[in-house]
């Protein structure tokens, strides 16, 4: 589904991303970790076509994201509050994404059944903008909105920052259940290491722009993990 060959960005004499190859197959579910400034939101930027490749090229469906919007009907991504339009309430913010993709109000309303747990009776029917809410409020006003028209490809960028424990593990489970159901692809950047190889079959450790391991997800995942953030 995408495919990242020889990618570089560069700004000014610094290069923060550098990879050779990356292959992510359909319905695989891909975590990407890495310390602070590895250059997780780059490349996540690159694959959507928000930040340009200095060399190298990211293809969706085999066709390059930066030449075509193809990919955009059927990738669905968070990457932080930037995505949101905060002067709007969530139900109206819901019903601008729902219109693009040609939902109903019926159809708005099931899709985000799952997410009530989720809400936690703090999203719906607050009479508030979305720029009034909390981060982590935010956040889940951001996820159900990239997930709301069931995408093939889910990218979302630390979905677990910001949130209490409750809704972290609340997301956990609904990530888990979105794959399950639609067998969505997904990529998700995460510092939670036990929340990432729970919800993904992959893990890719990022550092300083480059692919340094690429495995997946078995019983031992999680203590390779800490062990190798251990310093
Ligand atoms: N527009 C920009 N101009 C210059 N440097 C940038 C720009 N955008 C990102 N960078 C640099 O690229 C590097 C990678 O940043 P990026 O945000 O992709 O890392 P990250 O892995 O997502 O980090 P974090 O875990 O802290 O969110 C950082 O050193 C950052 O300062």
């Amino acid at each position: 589904m995408i495919e990242v060959k020889d990618l570089v960005k560069a700004y000014s004499d610094a290069t923060v991303v550098d990879i050779r190859a990356l292959h992510v197959a359909p319905g695989e579910t891909v975590g990407l970790v890495g310390n602070n400034g590895a250059g997780k939101t780059t490349l996540f930027r690159m694959l959507l076509d928000l930040v340009r490749p200095t060399t190298g090229v990211v293809t969706s469906k085999d066709i390059p994201v930066a030449h075509t919007d193809a990919w955009k009907h059927y990738t669905g991504s968070h990457l932080d509050e930037g995505f949101l339009i905060d002067y709007l309430t969530p139900e109206e913010y819901f019903k601008f994404i729902g219109d693009l993709h040609g939902l109903s109000a019926g159809d708005i309303q099931e899709r985000l059944q799952p997410f009530h747990d989720l809400f936690n009776g703090e999203i719906l029917r607050q009479r508030k903008y979305i720029r009034d809410f909390s981060k982590g409020n935010q956040k889940k006003v951001g996820i159900a909105a990239a997930a709301l028209s069931h995408p093939e490809l889910l990218i979302l960028d630390e979905p677990f920052a910001n949130l209490d424990p409750s809704s972290q593990i609340r997301l956990k489970n609904l990530l888990r259940s979105l794959h399950e159901q639609f067998g969505m692809t997904m990529l998700i950047s995460s510092h939670d290491l036990s929340h990432v190889t729970e919800v993904c079959d992959r893990i890719v450790i990022l550092e300083k722009g480059k692919i340094v391991q690429d495995m997946q997800t078995t019983e031992g995942t999680l203590q390779a993990l800490e062990a190798y953030f251990t310093v």
